[in-house]
């Protein structure tokens, strides 16, 4: 199987002006020298007005640190008030893009059908999507999980052909497990991601299978991601509390890299 170096991405949510991004960045920088780089891929995804200084600063320090948003419309232009389109992204040099995530399905009424044709806009502008699905809490107790992962994958991911598939970073969000410092077990985790690479076997083919980086997401921290990471089909995380405190993000980041903590 193909080597998949592990993804650890900060989501802020709707944290941070631009002055505290630049903080942030900057500790996380000065707490993981370059040899961590090689091990594990770190990436922020700070609301949309930090981009643009979190670009000057990566490009200025030249920072190995990458960034990204977390939403993209699904046009490219025109008359839609509020939204950021892929052209955009790709101007500020976003290497990912967050996309479906629960927040989104749940306050701002996206659907499987709006997730897929933002995943689209995103490969279209290769900013890289971070395709986020997971199962809310009465399906998990109605041991559903497994069967709605799969259909949110299905609907998400139609009419892609597998060169788009392998461009997709998965990430899979249980519902429950965001910001309730309730972490899915990491038998529990991987039991949905190995689904998620099956399903991607199945359909696309195994040489897609084995490079698409499957995230967890949910309470991740220092003290549970080594676990996580240790099984076999995580390839990282994504984060939202511990990735707002520079010193738990960095250490989380050195963790997924196989350490020393910085
Ligand atoms: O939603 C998440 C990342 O996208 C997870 O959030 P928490 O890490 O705060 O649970």
């Amino acid at each position: 199987m193909a080597a998949r170096l592990p993804l650890i991405a900060g989501n802020w949510k709707m944290n941070l002006n631009h002055l505290e991004a630049i903080g942030l960045v900057q500790k996380i920088a000065f707490s993981l020298p370059e040899k961590y780089f090689a091990k594990v891929e770190v990436a922020v995804l700070p609301p949309f007005v930090d981009i643009r200084s979190i670009q000057t600063l990566v490009d200025g320090d030249k920072l190995l640190i990458k960034y990204g948003a977390q939403d993209i419309s699904q046009h490219d232009s025109g008359a839609y008030t509020g939204e950021v389109s892929g052209p955009m992204l790709k101007k500020l040099a976003c290497h990912y893009v967050v996309v479906g995530h629960s927040e989104r399905r749940e306050y701002h009424g996206e659907t499987d059908a709006i997730v897929n044709a933002k995943v689209k806009a995103a490969l279209k502008h290769e900013v890289t999507p971070i395709f986020c699905f997971g199962e809310k809490l009465e399906t998990r107790e109605a041991k559903g999980h497994l069967e709605l992962v799969r259909q949110q994958l299905e609907a998400g991911l139609k009419g892609f052909t597998a060169e788009q598939v392998a461009r997709i970073v998965f990430a899979y969000e249980p519902v429950w497990a965001i910001g309730t410092g309730r972490t899915a077990s990491s038998a529990d985790a991987q039991e949905v991601c190995s689904l998620v690479r099956s399903f991607v076997a199945e359909k696309y083919g195994e040489e897609t299978a084995a490079v698409v980086r499957v995230l967890y997401g949910g309470s991740v921290k220092s003290s549970n991601i080594s676990e996580l990471i240790a099984q076999k089909d995580i390839d990282g995380a994504l984060v939202g509390g511990a990735s707002l405190q520079a010193d738990e993000f960095s250490k989380l980041c050195a963790l997924a890299a196989g350490g020393p903590l910085p």
